[in-house]
């Protein structure tokens, strides 16, 4: 049995629906992202999956026990680490303190090696702690017990860049250890660079359900062209969108064949081309649409948050 199984899992509050007939396997040794704008319904899913919210309808079981098995779920997150998106620990508390106690709830075996990549002030209280210290501590509780499924909530946070690229590096080699991990985010870039596979999520529905590098063939090639002379009707090719000509140089995002753009291409006296990835943004219009406004998007290389926000909801 797969570490992660949801079948056909509806979560209503009220009239609103948090998930919505949701499906979904995440394989043994596999980093999946669970990607999504706000309300979308990634932290109602993984409230589903540490019991934590009943299911409406459907299925979901972690690690062969299914969430409405109190017994089986409690026996079953010895060997689960989780990282909620609003961690919750007593703010008089050290963050030495916090470790201490989930050490003797679950163990504490690979606390050392993670406090070299992680580094909160321990000897600090929490109501002290930065945001970035605080998801450092979290993070270190979700997987210091050495756990074979790992479950976190925007988990990159507050990190700075070597921080994030630091729990990057440190999620591969836990994958290469056979560790499963989901988790969830609202930045595409960050799930791109980790990510064996990614189910993106839309008002409670999985749109895709994608590895990495089909989502970034989706969002087609960027090209960017320069000729000698006229370069009238450059973006004039099937699977050319978004044609716009800065000074001399021509640029369109293509989804088509590489054959048929060469050919094209070979038309014109070219000066200049290059073959890019999409751009993040390219990425996130195929699967959002006419969700996205302007001030969301952003420009290659940096991160392009879905939203801004990224609290967690309550239970209802
Ligand atoms: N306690 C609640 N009561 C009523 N509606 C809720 C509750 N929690 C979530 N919802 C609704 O369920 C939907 C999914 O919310 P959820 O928090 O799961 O989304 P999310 O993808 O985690 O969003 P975010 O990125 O903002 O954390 C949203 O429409 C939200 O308003």
């Amino acid at each position: 049995m797969a570490p992660i199984e949801v079948t056909d899992l509806t979560k209503a509050y009220g009239d609103v629906l948090g998930v919505d007939s949701l499906s979904v396997t995440v394989e043994k040794g596999e980093i999946f992202g669970f990607l999504g704008p706000n309300g979308a319904g990634k932290t109602t899913t993984i409230r589903v999956l540490l019991g934590l919210l009943a299911p409406t309808s459907g299925s979901a079981t972690v690690l062969g026990a299914d969430v409405t098995d109190e017994a089986a779920l409690i026996e079953a997150k010895r060997r689960i680490g989780y990282l909620p998106a609003n961690l919750g620990f007593d703010e008089e508390a050290t963050g030495e303190r916090v470790l201490e106690y989930f050490a003797s709830i679950r163990g504490d075996s690979r606390r050392d090696e993670l406090l070299e990549i992680f580094t909160p002030p321990l000897e600090r209280k929490i109501r002290e702690y930065s945001t970035g210290n605080l998801q450092m501590l979290g993070l270190i509780q979700a997987f210091m017990h050495d756990p074979d499924l790992v479950i976190m909530d925007e988990p990159t946070a507050g990190l700075d860049p070597l921080k994030q690229e630091g729990f990057n590096e440190f999620i591969r080699a836990e994958r290469d250890r056979g560790t499963t991990i989901f988790f969830s985010s609202h930045v595409l870039s960050e799930v791109r660079r980790v990510c064996d596979r990614v189910g993106i999520l839309r008002e409670g529905h999985l749109v895709a359900l994608e590895d990495v590098e089909t989502l970034l063939d989706r969002g087609g090639k960027r090209v960017r062209v320069q000729v000698a002379g006229d370069g009238t009707g450059l973006g004039d090719l099937e699977g050319a969108k978004t044609v716009e000509t800065i000074g001399e140089e021509h640029q369109f995002t293509y989804t088509g064949e590489y054959d048929a753009l060469l050919r094209h291409l070979s038309s014109y006296e070219l000066v200049d081309v290059e073959i890019s990835e999409p751009p993040l943004e390219d990425v996130f219009m195929h699967y959002y649409g006419s969700d996205v406004e302007e001030g969301e998007t952003a420009n290659e290389g940096t991160e392009t948050p879905l939203a801004s926000d990224t609290t967690e909801a309550t239970d209802a």
